[in-house]
């Protein structure tokens, strides 16, 4: 349990990582799918995504610029935190960056996970690899608390909503002429049915259609990593544009909103801006990819305001919608992930 005595002394920003070089890239996958039921073909495929971007992926350097503004923001509003940043899957991994702030005196830490939406990968299984962590330092490793989820707090949406904008002044599309793709990634339907992430992934789409004046928009999903035989949440982004092909449903002009991920990554600069584009391009599609929010004005402020919320020098809980502020501290079987096993064989 928190330490209410013991005030905030530090921020950490929580992350996934990914491989800086070619040789990265394998320990860096078995990382990422320990536990996880994933063909080891679609290992190997991934891989060469990866590879065919010379095994280097632009997530370490989007959570370095995003660390560097989050101090400057900080800095600017007159928050006293030193700033840390830790990864599941690659350096920094979280043993090394609690004992680092455990060195530096750090007793109690406000953490923004770098996801948007609940899910085990998003929430629990982030708080389990920090549990995990603070028993490798062992005794004052300092306590981590994550702020609330921010998928419908208003600057996330309007940043988001601004990224539609400019993809739809960059085609030339009024919003009523253009169709808007939603995408995020998709999960086993085991760990879909035990939380909020497809509630939460509606609302903010709808928020952020309703902010950019989109009529015509669906919420579809991508990077799917399991077996054909188990279910994962559907459907996928580039069936989707495939099956775009009687004249109703042939949009002139698409935009591909990638609302799951918050800056530009493998699984959008692979997923949707080759595969998805090459098929939009094959169909006489012009599509435009919205960008993610990275560095943004609005989403570094968002995280200013909710890490204010719970340091205690804001009151007010910015929320749009109809969901309201989502929670603070997670309730016990907040984000379970059980997996669905396959009908056993007669
Ligand atoms: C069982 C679920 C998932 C599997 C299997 C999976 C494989 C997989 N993922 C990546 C790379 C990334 N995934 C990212 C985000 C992400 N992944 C899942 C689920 C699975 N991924 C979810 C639900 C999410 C969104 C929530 C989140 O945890 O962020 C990201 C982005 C992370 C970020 O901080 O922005 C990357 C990168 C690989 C390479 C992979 C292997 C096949
Ligand atoms: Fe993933
Ligand atoms: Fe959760």
């Amino acid at each position: 349990m928190p330490d209410q005595a013991l005030p905030y002394d530090s921020f950490l920003l929580v992350s996934f990582g990914g491989p800086e070089g070619p040789e990265d890239v394998m320990p860096f996958l078995e990382n990422v799918l320990r536990g996880k039921n994933v063909p080891r073909e679609r290992m190997l495929e991934v891989a060469e995504h990866y590879n065919s971007f010379g095994g280097v992926s632009p997530i370490n350097q989007q959570n370095r610029d995003l660390l560097a503004a989050i101090k400057a923001e900080f800095e600017a509003n007159g928050i006293d935190l030193p700033v840390y940043w830790g990864n599941r899957n690659w350096h920094p991994l979280f043993p090394d960056t609690l004992r680092q702030m455990k060195a530096d005196g750090c007793k109690r830490t406000i953490a923004f996970f770098t996801s948007m939406f609940s899910c085990y990968s998003g929430c629990r299984q982030y708080r389990e690899n920090i549990i995990a962590a603070q028993q490798e330092v062992g005794e004052g490793a300092p306590m981590v608390e994550k702020v609330r989820m921010g998928f419908n707090h208003p600057d996330f949406i309007n940043t988001m909503a601004d990224s539609v904008r400019k993809s739809l002044a960059g085609l030339g599309a009024e919003p009523g002429a253009a169709t808007v793709l939603f995408t995020a990634h998709s999960i086993p339907m085991g760990m879909a049915d035990n939380c909020d992430y497809v509630k939460q992934l509606n609302e903010a789409s709808r928020l952020v259609a309703q902010a950019a004046g989109i009529d015509k928009w669906r919420l579809v999903y991508q990077s799917r990593s399991g077996p054909p035989q188990q279910p994962w949440l559907e459907p996928d982004v580039c069936d989707t544009i495939a099956a775009m092909d009687d004249a109703a449903d042939n949009p002139q002009h698409l935009v591909i909103v990638p609302i799951g991920f918050v800056s530009d990554h493998m699984e959008v600069l692979y997923d949707l801006d080759d595969e998805a584009a090459t098929l939009c391009r094959e169909r006489g599609i012009a599509m435009s990819r919205a960008a993610t929010p990275g560095t943004s004005a609005g989403f570094v402020s968002m995280i200013r305001k909710l890490v204010e919320e719970r340091i205690g020098r804001r009151e007010q809980r910015d929320a749009a919608g109809d969901l309201g502020p989502w929670h603070d501290a997670c309730p016990a079987d907040c984000c379970l992930y059980t997996p669905r096993r396959p009908p056993a064989r007669a």
